[in-house]
């Protein structure tokens, strides 16, 4: 990652701002999201149930939805909270868990995807799937590298006027025209459930703030990056690895 991709401002914006964030999220992830979002000073709030969901969303800064945990339910309450916050003109943003490898979660998704999403943030087999150029990956892990992952990300971006993250040993985030390139995080990342989760919903959080919404997503996933290398060095395994990651996330900036 370049130094600057670290973009001390748009942190500093993001913890001035803390920007409240509606998680409709996984079951797996719900706690481990909820601090991350916290180390890096936003407010999160779980809201589910459908009527309340779609009164939070037109309130909250901005909208994750993850299909992790899918149920018939829940996506209808997703898709309360979605038009209401589509409809005072709050961002949602899509983390597509394991479309392409389950049959609901994916016509849920390409269902929802009229609704316009500010971004999109998946491993590389669910872009992949999603853009309709691949069949999945395996459960929630993907089969794919990122890289061979960035033409579907692009032709989503295109289709979708979203912003689109796929993340991996490299992070790509795209508007289908320009493409930023995030380095670095360690592979320990993909042995802690919901370090992507997490991101999806640190994005949602920042296509909140003002500024050119692709560089403050770039920002955002080079602050989880920066957060993994350092975590990586200063831990045994996952479990420290995840006190460390937390410990990194609030501690990020402070050195510059
Ligand atoms: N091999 C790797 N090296 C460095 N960083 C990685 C590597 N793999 C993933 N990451 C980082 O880990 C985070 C999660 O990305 P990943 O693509 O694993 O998401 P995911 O599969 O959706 O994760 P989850 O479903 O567990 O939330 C991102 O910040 C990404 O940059
Ligand atoms: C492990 C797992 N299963 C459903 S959602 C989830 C979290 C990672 O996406
Ligand atoms: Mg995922």
């Amino acid at each position: 990652m370049q130094p600057d991709l670290l973009n001390l401002h748009a942190l500093h914006h993001f913890r001035t701002r803390s920007p409240l964030t509606h998680c409709m999220t996984n079951d797996v992830v719900q706690t481990f999201t909820a601090n991350v979002l916290l180390a890096l000073g936003a407010s999160p709030a779980m809201v589910i149930e459908a009527e309340e969901a779609e009164q939070f969303s037109a309130v909250a800064d901005a909208l994750l939805i993850n299909v992790g945990t899918l149920t018939a339910s829940r996506a209808q309450a997703m898709r309360r909270a979605i038009e209401s916050a589509v409809a005072v003109g709050k961002p949602w943003v899509l983390d597509p868990v394991a479309v392409g490898a389950l049959g609901y979660r994916t016509r849920f998704c390409q269902q929802i995807l009229v609704l316009k999403p500010a971004a999109i943030r998946g491993n590389a087999s669910e872009i992949l799937a999603l853009a309709g150029m691949s069949a999945g990956g395996r459960g929630v892990d993907t089969t794919d590298t990122a890289a061979s992952a960035l033409p579907a990300a692009q032709a989503l971006a295109r289709q979708t006027k979203a912003i689109v993250v796929v993340t991996g040993e490299v992070d790509y985030v795209t508007d289908g025209l320009r493409t930023q390139t995030v380095t670095g995080g360690d592979p320990m990342m993909t042995r802690v459930v919901g370090t992507g989760c997490a991101l999806s919903a640190v994005v949602a959080a920042s296509c909140s703030l003002p500024g050119d919404r692709l560089e403050t997503i770039a920002a955002a996933c080079g602050w989880m990056k920066r957060a993994g290398t350092l975590a990586a060095a200063q831990s045994r395994g996952p479990g420290s690895f995840a006190t460390a990651f937390l410990d990194a996330l609030w501690e990020l900036g402070a050195q510059q």
